[in-house]
């Protein structure tokens, strides 16, 4: 039998710090059909309220480096603020949301990202994706809203980026679903020329991928983005999207769509 289709979406960071852009992109969320899943970021709250704190933010290739001060922080902007927040959006437009973190019904576990070159302190890789129970809650007509914070099944929270909690959360629920991965951000998909919003590669295989990231095309944030979807693509995920919010309620516009 055919499989159940299922949206994964993930909204960042720049989306969420802009009141208006976030309204709409729930909205849209609200509307889409089928089971879902909503991941959202949060690095930029984090990183201001952190800074109001007194604790500088160090992030490295895309991802933060964080020690027990900056975990206390993440755990209340992205568990607390930003998660509760959305979910009380969402109940408002009528989506009967649950706000999760890893740890909550042990949906995600993870380990410490193993020191190499750097130790990025409170960081957890993706072990395990509780699927089963995750999906007892869709069956149970709930829409799961995850945040980026995972758990070692021994007490532990962790930071995760969550470009990783999407792609890991599509690749374990693929095995029930047949899912679409969608990354929200404040552009139009993946540009060749990143100030250009016009410039946006509709299609892009993992060989054009490995040319572009060798020419330099991709910085920051784009880094992790783009290794998750690739990840998630050779892991089962039956199609992935990055775009702009709308791209979730209007598939008229441009985004870009990745290939093996
Ligand atoms: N080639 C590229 N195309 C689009 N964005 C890019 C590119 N290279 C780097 N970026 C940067 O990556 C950022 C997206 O990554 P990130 O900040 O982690 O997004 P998110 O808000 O989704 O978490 C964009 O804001 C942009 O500045
Ligand atoms: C380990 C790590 O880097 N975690 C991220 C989690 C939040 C995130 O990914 O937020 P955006 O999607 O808004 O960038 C961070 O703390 O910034």
């Amino acid at each position: 039998m055919a499989k159940e289709k299922l949206s994964v979406v993930k909204v960042g960071g720049n989306v969420i710090e802009d009141k208006d852009a976030l309204a709409s992109f729930l909205e849209g969320f609200s509307k889409l059909e089928g089971k879902k899943i909503l991941v959202h970021g949060g690095g930029k709250r984090a990183t201001h309220i952190a800074s109001k704190l007194g604790i500088e933010s160090n992030m490295i290739n895309g991802r933060r480096v964080t020690d027990a001060e900056t975990l206390e922080v993440i755990t209340m902007v992205y568990g607390g603020l930003v998660n509760k927040n959305i979910v009380a959006q969402l109940q408002g437009l009528n989506t009967d949301a649950i706000g999760l973190t890893g740890a909550d019904i042990n949906s995600i576990a993870s380990k410490k990202r193993p020191v190499k070159d750097i130790d990025y302190g409170f960081v957890g890789d993706v072990k395990k994706v509780n699927y089963k129970s995750i999906d007892k809650l869709m069956q149970a007509d709930f829409t799961p809203v995850f945040c980026a914070i995972t758990h070692d099944e021994n007490g532990q929270l962790f930071n995760t980026n969550a470009d990783t909690i999407a792609s890991e959360l599509a690749i374990g629920l693929s095995n029930l679903y047949k899912v679409e991965l969608v990354y929200c951000f404040e552009k139009n998909g993946v540009l060749m020329e990143v100030d250009d919003d016009d410039s946006v590669i509709d299609f892009m295989d993992s060989g054009t991928y490995e040319i572009l990231k060798h020419k330099g095309v991709f910085h920051d944030g784009m880094l992790p983005k783009l290794e998750n979807c690739y990840h998630a693509i050779s892991e089962g995920v039956s199609r992935v999207f990055i775009g702009n919010p709308t791209i979730i309620s209007n598939k008229e516009q441009k985004f870009t769509t990745l290939f093996l």
